[in-house]
């Protein structure tokens, strides 16, 4: 495997132009055919291998964050949090491990333009000596939902509507607006905020969003959040600057990128994490595995772990990020997933979806490969596109009497767990006893966007514009729900939606 991701084996070096089976071409460009203009010979099996391969050029795209970019690089520990965490790759401060990071939007499909309103991904594999492991963040601290059941709903509205084929105001906002949704409510206002249309990937940050669970080596665990703090500061676009980008130089965001890391200009990020024990969670006013709030910086203040430096363009964008396969459920030893009944379904979707989109052998390829940890396990073997040598004549069964070793029964990870018990019923977490889910979106207008100069007018813009194509009686549910975070939010929503009504009329 080679450590720059590309699978460079079976390419001729004297660049002799062959079939894809090695078979030098000669005439790439004529057809074999009776006389000069007759019909063409079924034994053209050159030109067959190249017309049927171009028919099979797509792969599906990923569903969701279809539409993305990506390049690699390297997470440097700075800082000690071996008190926090016994992974490998954070047991000494100066110590690099090989990253890959994709950044995403959510809803686009593959050719969709980079500066959509929408929250962006932000995933990073890090090829660490005890496997892959995947951190699959957006730049938002917070989500949508907290119920997994609600996720292929919420990301059907933002599709097109099946009977118009369009993207539809009325599916989003009814989806939005129904009340046992409104736990999106933070999730929204930050997505109609500046923060939606980020000025580029190098300008926004990256946050688990999730809890998870990281232990130390004698077995003592906290919850942890990690937020990803973009070293160039956070740059947004407006709402009218973002549209213009999508019509103008829908790809704005891939060239950024691409275009700082050939220059040089590496874009970097600092990691933080936030821990919290399990008593502090009991005393939170909310589920430490609500997905739809953030942790307050003042009691759970961030605390520095190292940086991640982009310093690597893919060679092939194909083979090195549209391949990639990124899984909450990569992980390494150490780092876990907590109880989030969010997370714990992702941890079920991403493989399943790769299987789908790539093949069951998808980690054969090489940008999946675990090539600083290695793969060894003859029992999971066969399959379509299996190219890695299958094991050789290894048993393809584990079987007591071989000399195989299994580190962690030496070393037990997470002695003292969390216990549940109860019955086993549908649980329905959707609204909240009170006001606890507008409470963060509250002091996000109050306190947060008050300090900007003109980001609660925008908000207020920014949701007015969008919903104005929605029907009368879904702009009044939108209105009346913004009402609960704010009176003055809500006024301004009604303003600048009729406001956009007169101009759309004009048309
Ligand atoms: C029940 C909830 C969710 C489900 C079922 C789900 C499912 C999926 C699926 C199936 C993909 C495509 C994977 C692929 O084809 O490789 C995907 C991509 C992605 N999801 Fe989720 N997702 C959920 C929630 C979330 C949340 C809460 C976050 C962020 C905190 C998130 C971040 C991402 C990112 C960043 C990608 C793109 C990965 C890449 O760059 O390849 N998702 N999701």
């Amino acid at each position: 495997m080679n450590t720059d991701n590309t699978n460079t084996s079976d390419v001729r070096k004297d660049r002799i132009v062959t079939n894809s089976l090695g078979n030098p071409i000669n005439e790439p460009f004529a057809t074999q055919r009776v006389g000069q203009h007759g019909p063409l010979l079924l034994q053209d099996s050159n030109l067959i291998d190249l017309l049927a391969h171009f028919n099979r050029e797509n792969i599906p795209q990923r569903l969701p964050h279809a539409h993305g970019s990506g390049a690699f690089g390297y997470f440097e520990v700075t800082d000690d949090i071996t008190d926090v965490c016994g992974s490998a790759m954070f047991n000494k401060i100066g110590k690099k491990t090989r990253c890959l990071i994709r950044f995403s939007t959510v809803g686009g499909d593959k050719g969709s333009a980079d500066t959509a309103r929408d929250p962006r991904g932000f995933s990073t594999k890090f090829y660490t000596e005890e496997g892959n492991l995947d951190w699959v963040y957006n730049n938002t601290p917070v989500f949508f939902i907290r119920d997994p059941s609600k996720f292929p709903h919420f990301i059907h509205t933002q599709r097109r509507n099946p009977e118009t084929n369009t993207p539809d105001a009325n599916m989003f906002w009814d989806f939005l607006t129904t009340p046992e949704n409104q736990v999106a409510i933070h999730q929204v206002m930050i997505l109609f905020s500046d923060r939606g249309t980020p000025a580029s990937y190098r300008h926004m940050n990256g946050y688990s969003g999730h809890t998870y669970k990281w232990s130390n080596k004698n077995g003592d665990w906290k919850y942890v959040q990690v937020h990803i703090i973009t070293d160039q500061g956070i740059k947004n676009l407006t709402i009218e600057e973002a549209i213009k980008k999508a019509g103008e130089d829908a790809d704005f965001c891939q060239k950024d990128l691409f275009n700082s890391i050939a220059k040089g200009k590496f874009p970097s990020w600092t990691v933080y994490i936030q821990t919290m024990t399990q008593d502090e969670a009991k005393s939170l006013p909310f589920s430490v595995f609500d997905l739809t709030k953030v942790w307050p910086h003042k009691q759970f203040p961030l605390r520095r772990v190292g940086r991640i430096v982009l310093n690597e363009n893919p060679k092939n964008y194909f083979a090195q990020i549209e391949e990639a396969a990124f899984a909450p459920s990569n992980t390494v030893p150490y780092q876990e997933p907590s109880a989030d009944p969010v997370l714990q379904a992702r941890l079920f979707a991403y493989a399943d979806a790769q299987r789908y989109r790539l093949g069951p052998n998808y980690h054969q390829i090489p940008v999946n490969c675990p090539y600083a940890s290695k793969m060894f396990n003859p029992a999971i073997r066969d399959g379509p596109m299996n190219v890695n040598g299958n094991f050789g004549n290894e048993p393809n069964y584990l079987n007591t009497s071989k000399d195989y070793s299994f580190i962690q029964q030496q070393k037990p990870i997470q002695q003292h767990q969390e216990v549940w018990n109860g019955p086993a019923i549908p649980y329905h977490w959707a609204t909240s006893e009170g006001d606890i889910d507008f409470v963060q979106a509250r002091e996000l207008y109050t306190k947060v966007l008050s300090k900007q100069p003109g980001a609660q007018e925008r908000l207020a813009h920014n949701i007015g514009i969008h919903i104005a194509p929605a029907a009368d009686t879904i702009q009044q549910r939108v209105i009346n729900m913004f009402a609960k975070v704010d009176k003055n939010l809500a006024n301004g929503i009604r303003k600048e939606c009729e406001a956009k009504k007169r101009d759309s009329s004009k048309f």
